[in-house]
């Protein structure tokens, strides 16, 4: 293996469609753009090198330093003080010379009528210059009067050539300065850009500072440090949840079909299905009974492809404690995006609408528009993010979700059958350090009919503990008790069950082999 060294590494630069569209926008003369991004920094370089590249003056604004002029060629002076908005919204009219003006963490003054009005007005004037106004913030806020002046860009998170960079950048002055060893080879520098995707070009120089500061070297050892990292920093968003690969297919019971459809997609992430012609796959819909292994499987395609897994709480997305719905759900998105190739877990994607409307914590427009965002971007969506959505009510799931182009497939999981159960007995005992042969595991599946896969599980821990609390092994005659005094939820919740049943016939596939829905007795 060759060493990592400073452009040493062979890239192929592709194009940032971000990048390509702001530049559109600059030259077709779009007087008001909206960029949203937490990293200022790195958008300022990138603005800055836009400005040069159409021969533009840059000027940018905040309301401590007001309108500043970034380059050296201006000649006619700026007014004194413009560190209020209208009065900036004034100088910009007259600047006179085609230009970008940043506004630095504009949206607060959004909020003010008046500013909105200059902005409007300062937008029509603009129309006959070269001189394009770029809102730069964290999160988007654009008043009614505005929505039909600005365009929006979404800036992705840093690319795998932008960390790249910044890794060259950090082993270029490690090298001078002698302070550190570099131990990478090409495909460690590889792994350790992938494990830091996800991260702001801050946070990365912060987690590569970090792991070198910590052994005063870089090596491979590195990757999980990075790893962990990132799990910290996705959860601070309190949006997404960070799983590595872990579960593995073999650990899901049953769900024959399911398994298949998976196991036939496992390259076709790879550069080779794409030359073959086949289609990025987009998501699964995994619709089903309670406790019978949908969250389990979303771990599992993770695991089965090698991608790591985020989890998406659509109740946390409408909480309303983190932001605004909306703008949570683009954040969570741009997250994942930067992170592909990515499994990304839309877990009980139904609470949404459900949760605002029982909740009376919101108007369903804000759910419907949130919705509607996902569902957009699940048929738009072009970075690698395959989405796994699972959903145990059906009350409430708009048909939007259904219609094709969203997922890939749309899979019912059903109460597990007698192969099925036996199946799932044989996993969880194996868990527990128990050889399924020493049971009858065709007694135990006869007797858990109904049961669903969770239930089986806590029957294999529930006689764990009767034989622990009587200082015995575990036998046949725990496990059967422990089902005797077992009431599932298939009895309790009959009625639900069929009419999940009854919704789910000729609308999805089944996950099981040999299964027919509309056959299957309630
Ligand atoms: N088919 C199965 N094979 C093996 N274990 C299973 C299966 N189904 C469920 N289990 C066990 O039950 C646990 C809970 O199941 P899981 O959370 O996947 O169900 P779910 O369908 O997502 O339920 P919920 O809708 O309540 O979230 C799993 O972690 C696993 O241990």
């Amino acid at each position: 293996m060759s060493s990592f060294s400073p452009g040493s590494a062979r890239v192929s630069r592709p194009a940032e469609p971000w990048l390509e569209e702001l530049d559109i926008f600059v030259r077709a003369r779009y007087p008001l753009l909206y960029l949203v991004s937490w990293e200022e920094h790195r958008v300022d370089a990138i603005l800055a090198e836009l400005a040069r590249a159409h021969g533009k003056a840059l000027f940018t604004w905040s309301i401590t330093r007001g309108l500043r002029s970034m380059g050296t060629s201006r000649t006619a002076p700026l007014p004194e003080d413009t560190r209020n908005p209208i009065d900036a919204m004034a100088a910009i009219e007259k600047l006179g010379e085609p230009a970008l003006v940043v506004l630095k963490d504009f949206h607060p003054y959004l909020e003010d009528r008046g500013v909105v009005r200059a902005l409007r007005e300062l937008a029509h004037f603009l129309k006959s210059t070269f001189t394009t106004v770029i809102l730069l913030s964290p999160t988007l806020l654009i008043p009614v009067e505005l929505e039909k002046e600005i365009s929006v860009i979404d800036v992705p998170m840093p690319g795998y050539n932008d960390l790249l960079q910044l890794l060259r950048e950090i082993v270029a002055v490690v090298r001078r300065t002698n302070k550190a060893t570099i131990d990478l080879s090409r495909d460690h520098a590889d792994q350790l850009i992938k494990a830091a995707l996800g991260l702001t070009m801050a946070e990365a120089e912060n987690a590569f500072a970090k792991a070198i500061a910590h052994d005063g070297k870089l090596g491979p050892e590195d990757i999980k440090r990075i790893q962990d990292e990132k799990r910290q920093v996705i959860r601070k968003s309190g949006l997404l949840e960070y799983y590595p690969p872990e579960e593995s297919l073999g650990n899901v019971g049953g769900l024959e079909n399911l398994k298949g459809w998976l196991s036939q997609r496992t390259a076709a992430f790879g550069e080779r299905a794409r030359q073959f012609g086949l289609p990025e796959p987009r998501g699964l819909l995994l619709l089903g009974v309670q406790g019978c292994g949908k969250s389990l499987t979303a771990k599992a395609v993770s695991a089965h492809w090698n991608l790591p897994l985020l989890r998406l709480d659509m109740g946390r997305i409408f909480s309303g404690l983190i932001g605004s719905s909306e703008e949570n759900l683009r954040k969570a998105i741009r997250v994942a995006e930067s992170v592909a190739p990515v499994v990304l877990w839309v877990d009980e994607i139904e609470k949404g609408l459900s949760g605002v409307a029982s909740s009376g914590a919101g108007d369903t427009g804000v759910s419907a528009r949130v919705f509607g965002t996902l569902l957009t971007w699940l048929q738009e969506k072009t970075a690698p993010v395959f989405v796994v959505a699972t959903a145990n009510r059906i009350d409430g799931l708009p048909p939007e979700v259904l219609r094709k182009g969203r997922f890939d497939e749309i899979f019912f999981i059903d109460l597990p059958e007698q192969a099925e159960r036996e199946a799932i007995f044989r996993i969880h005992l194996r868990r527990r350090k128990r050889e399924p042969e020493g049971f009858s595991t065709e007694e135990l599946a006869t007797l858990t009919e109904g049961f669903s896969g969770a239930e089986i599980e806590q029957v294999v821990v529930a006689g764990l503990y009767e034989a622990f609390a009587e200082d015995t092994e575990l036998a046949q005659r725990h496990l059967v008790r422990t089902i005797q005094d077992t009431f599932p939820l298939s009895v309790t919740m009959h009625d639900e069950i069929r009419r999940l049943r009854d919704w789910a016939r000729g609308r999805t596939r089944p996950a099981s082999s040999g299964r027919t829905l509309p056959q299957r007795a309630t």
